[in-house]
């Protein structure tokens, strides 16, 4: 699905990302983790075409998108959320869901500025399937409102179901438990499982080990930008080079919040 090979990026004297190598599967749940200023947002910037890389090659689906535009990424079937919501805070719940379908919406300005039949049908389709996600995502309250007026949390499901309207194959979720509650994580943890029995895959940067953990069917951890574990949670979680990364050398793992975290299951 997506191959990530010896992807470079450097800002003036700092490489970011230093010789990253990873992939993602089909129907796979990949975390990408690493302790702060690693080199993972850098990393999905460059692989959904926000940065362009210095160097390596990133492949979707078996085609070249390396230093692609955003959309032309998009519409090649990868979708993501965002570190920082970006929701559209002065649209309604229901249009920010909508704003997602029309990545595949065809819609001729001849239709649109004639308001022809055909246009209300395709209005009528974007409008079902952002009711249908954002169904999915369990958001049931009023959907006319702005979304700046929900709760935090529930603009984080928004910001979901925008991406999966745009149908993808691939879903890169940035930090997506961050300033979420206990219960709304337990939620996520479900809500990222029902996404992936879509057959969509999924690649995440998240802090919450205890979700990781959880969660992934594999676990790629980067330091300095560089790829330092790629395994199963269990493996990654006992790695000598993980855990030194995390606590530097001689400490116990006892001694983070992200190891302590670990240990859920
Ligand atoms: N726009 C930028 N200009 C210059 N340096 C940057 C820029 N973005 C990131 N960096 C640097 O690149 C390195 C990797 O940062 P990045 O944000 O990708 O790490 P991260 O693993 O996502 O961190 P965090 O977990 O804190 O979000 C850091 O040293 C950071 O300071």
């Amino acid at each position: 699905m997506l191959d990530v090979q010896d992807l470079q990026l450097a800002f003036g004297g700092v490489r970011a990302v230093d010789g990253l190598t990873f992939r993602v599967d089909e129907g796979e749940i990949v975390s990408i983790i690493g302790p702060n200023g690693a080199g993972k947002t850098s990393a999905f910037n460059c692989v959904t075409g926000f940065y362009k890389p210095t160097g390596g090659r990133i492949a979707l689906d078996g085609a070249d998108i390396t230093g692609r535009r955003p959309s032309a990424i998009a519409a090649r079937g990868l979708s993501r959320t965002f570190q920082n919501l970006r929701v559209f805070g002065d649209l309604s719940v229901l249009d920010n869901v909508r704003a997602g379908t029309h990545l595949w919406l065809r819609q001729r300005t001849f239709d649109v500025l004639l308001h022809t039949p055909r246009y209300r049908r395709s209005e009528q389709q974007a409008t079902d399937e952002a009711h249908k996600w954002l169904d999915f995502v369990g958001l049931r309250g009023d959907r006319t409102g702005l979304v700046r007026h929900l709760p935090y949390g529930e603009q984080r499901r928004v910001e979901i179901a925008r991406a999966l309207a745009r149908r993808p194959a691939l879903l890169l979720l940035d930090e997506p438990a961050a300033g979420l509650n206990h219960a709304e994580k337990a939620e996520l943890l479900g809500l990222i499982r029902r996404i992936r029995d879509l057959g969509i895959a999924i690649a995440l940067i998240e802090h919450d080990m205890g979700l990781v953990m959880e969660v992934s069917d594999r676990v790629v951890v980067l330091n300095y930008g560089k790829e330092i574990a790629d395994g199963t949670p269990a493996r990654v979680r006992t790695d000598p080079a993980v855990i030194e990364a995390y606590l530097g050398r001689d400490a116990g793992p006892e001694e983070t919040e992200e190891v302590r975290g670990a240990r859920t299951d």
